[in-house]
């Protein structure tokens, strides 16, 4: 999967991200310091989000350090359901019951291993197909336009 990334400093788990994302078979492109270019967390993370609505990334991954700021700034981009994730089952909620496709974490909470246990959740995951799950994610698009 092209996995787009984006963190707004070098801290936490940051340095590794790259590492468990290729580890896991995706294609992964930087933004922020994981690039070492523009950082703040509000345009780095919104720019990931859209590089999914534009086709560019098949989902995304936004990190600052509270991930509060990541995921708003990618949830202002139309087409991006950013859920912040502090556990693996929230994870594998988001990806079933929200359909989410951008991935918000949070460097002071998330440990190397509750990274893996989070990323694993999360590829692992799929959008539900029951009808009142997907009558929830078609009422979110409804809202957009
Ligand atoms: O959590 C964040 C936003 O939600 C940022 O990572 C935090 O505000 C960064 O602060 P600084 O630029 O002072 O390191």
């Amino acid at each position: 999967m092209r996995i787009s990334l984006a963190s707004d400093s070098l801290d936490g788990v940051a340095p590794v991200l790259i590492s468990e994302l290729e580890g896991r078979g995706h294609t992964v492109i930087a933004h922020g310091a994981v690039s070492g270019g523009r950082a703040d967390w509000a345009w780095c993370c919104a720019r990931a989000a859209r590089d999914v609505v534009e086709g560019v990334a098949d989902q995304a991954v936004v990190c600052c350090w509270t991930g509060t700021g990541a995921s708003i700034a990618a949830n202002k981009v139309p087409g991006v359901r950013a859920a912040l994730c502090v556990d693996a089952a929230t994870a594998a909620g988001a990806r079933k019951w929200n359909d989410a496709n951008v991935l918000a974490l949070s460097l002071r909470l998330t440990s190397v291993p509750l990274l893996g246990e989070i990323l694993d959740a999360w590829f692992d995951g799929s959008p539900s197909t029951d009808d009142e799950d997907m009558a929830n994610i078609a009422y979110l698009s409804e809202m957009e336009n």
